[in-house]
Formats: structure tokens, sequence, C-alpha cells
């Protein structure tokens, strides 16, 4: 059966999935760090793309060009927006990706790339410019399986972000752009990769910090990582009987 594919931008994001799937460095990556090992009786390739849109492009098209898999996941830590209902620990589920500041500052606002015409993606008179819709099924399927496992979750949509508004009045201004419950700094990249590859995506992002005036006392990484990776692992061991 082809492999499963996890990115996340830091180490730190995929250590426990590493370990949790006995995986071993890939000789020849470097930037990114690619590891394969085994879950659930699924070959796991994971791969370390490091931060932005850029790395992640990068690292997901060196991947999807060396693998062939049957889905592809991004995790790691997000921003929550307030009106979410999500807190630090919880885990926010993808059901779109919006490339949140790519468009155009007018006299009258910010305006997306429908204003310049030009989509992001394009394929049978289907266009994408912004906000690229996530297959449904994986993710209503992920966010049900966390709760049956007592996480609190919540489905919608992501924003990718250049610079992480670390600010309420940002924030807002984001919200403003396209509905969210989640603000980072990858995913946009990896959903548009995996929309031209034709790859099943899933993202899902373990709760670091609010989207608000920064204060990273009130930020926990490592909660964050670590609720994510351990429900992941929890849905690698299933996936196999769903699938089959
Ligand atoms: O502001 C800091 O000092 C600081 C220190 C460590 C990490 C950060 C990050 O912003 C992490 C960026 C990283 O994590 C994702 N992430 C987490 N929270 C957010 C957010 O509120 N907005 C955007 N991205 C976020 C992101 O995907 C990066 O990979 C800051």
């Amino acid at each position: 059966m082809s492999p499963v594919i996890v990115t996340a931008s830091t180490e730190m994001e995929v250590s426990l999935l590493i370990s949790g799937c006995s995986a071993l460095p890939v000789a020849g990556f470097d930037h990114p760090g690619v590891y394969r090992g085994e879950r659930g009786g699924s070959e796991v390739i994971i791969g370390i793309t490091g931060i932005g849109k850029v790395n992640a492009a990068y690292a997901t098209t060196l991947l999807l060009e060396r693998y062939t898999p049957r889905l592809l996941v991004n995790t790691g830590c997000g921003g929550a927006f307030p009106g979410s209902g999500l807190g630090v620990g919880d885990l926010a589920v993808a059901s779109s990706e919006s490339l949140a500041d790519e468009g155009v500052q007018t006299p009258q606002g910010w305006r997306g790339l429908d204003l310049i015409g030009i989509p992001v993606f394009e394929k049978r008179g289907e266009k994408v410019f912004n906000e690229i819709p996530l297959a449904r099924d994986l993710a209503e399927q992920a966010r049900f399986d966390a709760e049956t496992r007592g996480y609190r979750t919540a489905l919608g949509g992501f924003l990718t972000v250049s610079t992480c508004s670390g600010t309420a009045v940002r924030g807002t201004e984001m919200l403003q752009r396209f509905p969210g419950i989640c603000e980072n700094m990858e995913g946009g990249a990896v959903a548009q990769v995996a929309l031209i590859y034709g790859v099943p995506f899933l993202e899902l992002r373990g709760i670091s910090n609010l989207v608000e005036d920064r204060d990273f006392r009130r930020w926990n990484l490592q909660l964050a990582v670590t609720n994510a990776q351990q429900f992941l692992l929890t849905y690698l061991d299933n996936l196999n009987a769903r699938q089959q």
C-alpha cells in the first residue's frame, strides 16, 4: 500500500511521530529532513519542511516527486482566532486553507487574488484564488476521531500568512479577509501543492496560542505539538482498517 506523508515545519512538531513510527532518517535528504517509519501497518514518511510557505511548498514538492502517498497530512502548531471556541492545547482541523496575504492593498482596503483575476490553480474551468477547499470527508472523520478520544476540537477555515498576527487588531483584519479558526504559516502552501498533484490532504494543528496581542507567556508550544502528534499516532493506528 502507498505511504502516508506527514509534514511539519520543525522537529519538535514531529519528534513524537518519529519515535512512535520507529522512523529513521532517509539518506539524501538534509533540507527538508525526511524520516521513514511504520505505524498501524502503514508506511509513514515524515518531512520537516522548515518555516513558511516557500519551505513548505519546496519540501512537499520534493516528497510528492519521490513518493506517491495515499494521504498527505500537514501538522504542527497554530494560533486560534477568538470566536473559534479553541483554547491552548485544543486541536484544529482545516475545512479550507486560505492564502491570506496574497492580494492587493487598495485604497478601499485589502482584496484577494480575484481582484487581479489570476488564480493560483485552475483545472477544467475550476479557478482557485485564495481559498483552497479541502477534502471534507477526511477533515470530518479526523475531527470525529479526535472528539471521540476526548480532545476539544473545531473544524473550520485556516489562514496561512507570512507575518504572524501578533495583535488582536490584525487578527480581526485577517478574519475580514477570510473566515477562519486557525492561523499558521505553511498549510496553504502544502494544500496548494497537494491540489496540483491531486493528493488527498488533511491538516490538523494543535493550538499553541490565541491570535491576540502577543504575550508569549500565554503560549504553550509543547502542549500543542504533543496533543497533535499523540492524536495523529492513534489516527495512523486506525487508518488501514478504515481504508480497507
Ligand atoms: O513570537 C515569538 O517569539 C515566537 C516564538 C516561537 C515561535 C513563534 C511562532 O510564531 C511559531 C510559528 C510557527 O508556528 C505556527 N504558528 C503558531 N502560532 C501561530 C500564529 O498565531 N500565527 C501564525 N503561525 C503560527 C506557524 O505555522 C509557524 O510554523 C513565535
